[in-house]
């Protein structure tokens, strides 16, 4: 009763049949047209409602925070990724004190571990050092630059959480980003909605049972991982994540709590994950946009070369002096639009939004995407503009709509990390190269191939090495 309102849902598939599969964003704008800001469908037999706009988003997702933060618990990416029922790590969480205290343990590490601080700079600043690398070599041709922005991304979550870095052509670092690609395009793809829809054919050998195999075998590589560490470790004398993680769990014995090692190989994939795929794929985004709005990526030039004048390397405090290129990254982020869902959220308790009744265990779907281009919310909402995020007198300003990390309790652990990445990233490698759409490129094909992580399609970047004094 007083649910809210959506099309006609079909017996077992819903409305699976009435989305592109391969995007559903454009029927999900059209739906809102229709239907409003808060509709329902039907994904399999389960009651999904969708959220769209900013005034939605903000009444569920912070005025009702506790009713609109749970996480659904049996759609197939929460059997894939959580191998031990008992420990769903972060992401994945129910909204409970568990999570709460997972959440907050983590964001403490992150803070203490540097973020804000030097050694995240220099970490990130490290990978940023090997992109050159590679890109140097490539003066001149055309490259593929995906895996290097996924490598360095990986590499600098591996430095928090176990102080490690790999070479590109590395096992470990190719089996990781392998899974994280090969895992999402099962999940997201058909394959995993049947499984979500269908629950009879779930122990058939179909393809989806290899997202399981994947990942119960980097649940192995994780508690190798944890094993090397405890062989070096000297309690509370910290060097990364596990570490920290291991001083906890000693401080605390069996005080109850929902610390254990279990849970410590489930963060570790949480962070491993969203870390990698999320900040390579907008960085990927970034430089789609970068070369083919020269203009653009002069202007952010320009500004880098003023206020880096003498200085060898970019730090983070740097981006309070350039209001310009933190109006292009956030700008980037609007149109990268890079977890365009969300991750889907759950109600807690029967509840209310906008109006309209939804009860306990309804899967919420966050429709970020709707609000990133909001009409009323931004100067251009459809356009590449950097002008959206710059006022008059030409100072950086964010409108309440950027939420591309969400918001409310469940917002991106990992912000803090992901902008300090964004911004050090693009802003060292525009100093040294102009990127360069490849002659031969054809027209630039903005919209991205969907996913709960959104990817530019696969292009080509030339660079030239730039003529200021660092060369
Ligand atoms: C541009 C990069 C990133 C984007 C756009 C992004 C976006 C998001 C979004 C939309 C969510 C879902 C929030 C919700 O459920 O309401 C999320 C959750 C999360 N992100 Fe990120 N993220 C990024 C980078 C990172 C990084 C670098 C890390 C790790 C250090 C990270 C760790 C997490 C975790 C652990 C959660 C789950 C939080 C929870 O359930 O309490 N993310 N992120």
């Amino acid at each position: 009763k007083n649910f809210p309102p959506g099309p006609r849902a079909f017996p077992i598939l819903g409305n699976l049949l009435e989305l592109n599969l391969e995007s559903p964003i454009a029927d999900f704008e059209k739906l809102a047209k229709r239907y409003g800001n808060v509709y329902s469908l039907f994904i399999g037999p389960r009651p999904v409602v969708v959220l769209n706009g900013l005034q939605a988003m903000k009444e569920a997702l912070v005025n009702k925070a506790a009713d609109f933060s749970g996480r659904p618990q049996d759609l197939m990416v929460n059997h894939a990724v959580i191998v031990k029922a008992h420990a769903p790590g972060v992401v994945l969480a129910d909204y409970n004190p568990a999570w709460k205290e997972q959440r907050r343990f983590g964001l403490m590490t992150l803070r203490n571990f540097g973020l804000g601080k030097h050694s995240m700079e220099q970490n990130i600043l490290g990978q940023t050092r090997r992109i050159i690398k590679v890109l140097e070599q490539s003066v001149g041709e055309s490259m593929d630059p995906k895996l290097l922005f996924h490598n360095a991304a990986s590499n600098i979550i591996c430095q928090v959480l176990f102080a490690k870095e790999f070479d590109y052509e590395d096992e470990f670092m190719k089996f990781f980003v392998g899974l994280f690609h090969e895992t999402s395009k099962i999940i997201n793809g058909r394959w995993g909605m049947i499984y979500d829809s269908m629950p009879m054919v779930r122990n058939l050998p179909l393809p989806f049972q290899r997202a399981f195999q994947l990942f119960k075998a980097s649940h192995e590589r994780r508690l190798e991982v944890l094993a090397e560490n405890k062989k070096t470790r000297v309690p509370f004398k910290p060097r990364h994540f596990i570490d920290c993680y291991l001083d906890e769990l000693d401080k605390r014995g069996d005080d109850g709590s929902s610390f254990s090692e279990d849970q410590l190989c489930a963060f570790l994939l949480d962070l491993h994950f969203a870390g990698t795929d999320t900040t390579a794929n907008t960085m990927l985004a970034a430089f789609l946009y970068l070369m083919n709005y020269p203009q653009i990526q002069e202007r952010c030039q320009q500004e880098i070369d003023k206020v880096m004048d003498g200085k060898d390397e970019a730090n983070f405090e740097d981006r309070h002096q350039m209001p310009y290129m933190q109006a292009v990254i956030h700008e980037i982020q609007r149109m990268a639009n890079t977890v365009p869902l969300s991750v889907f959220h759950c109600t807690t308790k029967d509840t209310e939004v906008m109006g309209y009744s939804i009860p306990r265990g309804t899967t919420i779907i966050p429709n970020l995407s709707s609000v990133l281009s909001e009409e009323g919310q931004w100067k251009i909402p459809h356009e590449f503009n950097p002008e959206n995020f710059l006022n008059e007198k030409g100072e950086f300003v964010k409108p309440e709509a950027f939420m591309p990390f969400a918001t409310g309790p469940r917002m991106c652990l990992g912000e803090g990390l992901a902008r300090m990445e964004l911004f050090l990233i693009t802003v060292t490698l525009l100093r040294r190269f102009k990127f360069i759409w490849p002659e031969d490129a054809g027209k630039p094909d903005f919209t991205p191939l969907f996913g709960t992580t959104q990817t530019p399609k696969p292009y080509s970047v030339k660079v030239q090495l730039r003529n200021n004094e660092q060369n």
